[in-house]
């Protein structure tokens, strides 16, 4: 099994090219097979997950073809089948944008129930609801979810909770159905807003996307198009921390610094000193890190997806912090691991109190999801001795050479697959 070896306190110092955002891309492949013309989409980034979701729609019968590393073409004309239930799909949660992609296109789709990080109980009910207004009738049966409906009819659907998933999923749907459909309290993250764009250029009428009421005048036919993924805001943001528990100075390239604005915020806050120019980032942390509050929320609130980085560094910072999870109600688990490098942290229901420790030390750790993966590497980073991190197929899900990218920071980390490459890293490293 093949795990990270990290030898921490090297500063992480230097530039990185930050790619295309994971969760943009994952809803944007999907939707691609809603025009019978072929699309081209640009800055895909080469992870687990875009590799899954290409795999499920060629097998369908899709066409998929890489032109580059991260520029695919997509042909959905040829797709036959609307099933999707082989075992590799429950890999990732965004299956569920095909559902969206397949009712708005065909009418009907059955799409096996989502997977994804466990994190904690990821209902789809509001994606259910959504479809069910616009006319689908929707069943789960057999692990799969059953949507078809006679004709798609715009609606006006207020969703009960803030969710990115089943906003983009409707807001595709809804694309293709019949009359205007309004979504309110809608989800406001830069994905919303890049889906919406991608569809709009493809013909489709939406506007109103990164607000909370998204207004969609549903079409019949959607076009080809050549589109570019926005770059990635979480990517970006575990670099700019990697930076700041790592006492370096990074900086993150070909971002969009309003995208980052509350992550920016937060670095500010403990002490970090930052930099912004039109499509960059520079985080030097050149003072100890103080201690703050945080409280993760839909955009442009703190994203959750930054909640185990930044925890990580609130773990080394002076005082007693406080972090509050308000999204999904299992995303602590992370916690234990970093414990055993030394943290002194306190889980109590959604809330960690962090009292700054002096120091990480080097132990074996798994990672238990994606972003807490990626979170522990970064504390190895900044940890005295070596640090091995298994499990990082949870890694790999969201991050394009992530360990290559931090070598060329500086950091000390390969990933290794035996007992004797461990050996090895530890004698080449001291
Ligand atoms: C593939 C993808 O893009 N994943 C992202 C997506 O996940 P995902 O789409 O699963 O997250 P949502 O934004 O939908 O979830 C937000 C909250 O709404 C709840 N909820 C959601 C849907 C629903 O039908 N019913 C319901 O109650 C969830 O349990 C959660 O508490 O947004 C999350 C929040 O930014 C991110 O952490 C994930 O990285
Ligand atoms: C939680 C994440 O992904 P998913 O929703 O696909 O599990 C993530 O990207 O941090």
């Amino acid at each position: 099994m093949e795990q990270y070896a990290i030898k921490g306190g090297n500063p992480l110092v230097g530039e990185v090219e930050i790619g295309g955002a994971k969760n943009a891309a994952l809803a944007i492949l999907a939707a691609s097979i809603m025009t019978d013309e072929t699309v081209l989409i640009e800055n895909v980034p080469d992870v687990r997950d875009t590799n899954v979701m290409m795999q499920a729609i060629e097998s369908i019968g899709g066409v998929v073809e890489r032109v580059d590393r991260h520029t695919v073409r997509i042909s959905g004309k040829p797709i036959m089948d609307l099933v999707i239930e082989d075992d590799f799909i429950k890999k990732i949660r965004a299956s569920y944008y095909l559902l969206g992609a397949l009712l708005g296109k065909y009418k009907k789709a059955q799409v096996t129930l989502p997977g994804g990080c466990n994190i904690g109980l990821r209902p789809i009910d509001q994606h259910i609801k959504g479809f069910r207004a616009l006319g689908a009738d929707v069943r789960i049966e057999h692990g799969l979810i059953i949507a078809q409906a006679e004709r798609l009819r715009g609606s006006h659907i207020y969703m009960d909770v803030v969710t990115v998933g089943a906003t983009i999923d409707v807001m595709i749907a809804a694309s293709m159905a019949e009359g205007q459909t309004i979504i309110e309290n809608a989800a406001k993250e830069p994905h919303v807003v890049d889906v919406a764009n991608f569809l709009n250029s493809m013909g489709a009428v939406i506007r109103g996307a990164g607000t909370d009421v998204i207004r969609i005048k549903g079409v019949p036919k959607l076009h080809g198009t050549e589109y570019a993924i926005i770059p990635d805001q979480i990517e970006a943001g575990t670099f700019m921390f990697g930076a700041a528990v790592t006492k370096g100075d990074v900086t993150v390239k070909n971002v969009i610094p309003k995208h980052l604005e509350s992550i920016s915020a937060k670095l500010t806050e403990i002490g970090c000193e930052l930099e912004e120019s039109d499509d960059a980032v520079r985080v030097v942390a050149a003072k100890p890190l103080f201690h703050t509050h945080v409280k993760t929320l839909p955009y442009p609130g703190f994203p959750t997806d930054m909640q185990p980085q930044i925890t990580v560094a609130l773990g080394l910072s002076k005082g007693t912090s406080i972090v509050t999870e308000s999204i999904f109600e299992n995303r602590f688990k992370y916690v234990d691991e970093l414990t055993r490098m030394g943290a002194s942290i306190k889980v109590e229901g959604n809330t960690a109190i962090i009292d700054g420790v002096s120091k990480y030390t080097g132990a074996s750790i798994s990672a238990p999801d994606l972003r807490a993966g990626a979170a522990l590497v970064i504390a190895g980073l900044a940890a005295e001795g070596v640090t091995v991190v298994d499990d990082i197929k949870f890694i790999e899900r969201g991050y394009e050479d992530f360990h290559i990218k931090l070598k060329s920071l500086g950091a000390q980390i390969e990933k290794i697959d035996s007992e004797r490459e461990l050996q090895k890293f530890r004698l080449k490293t001291g």
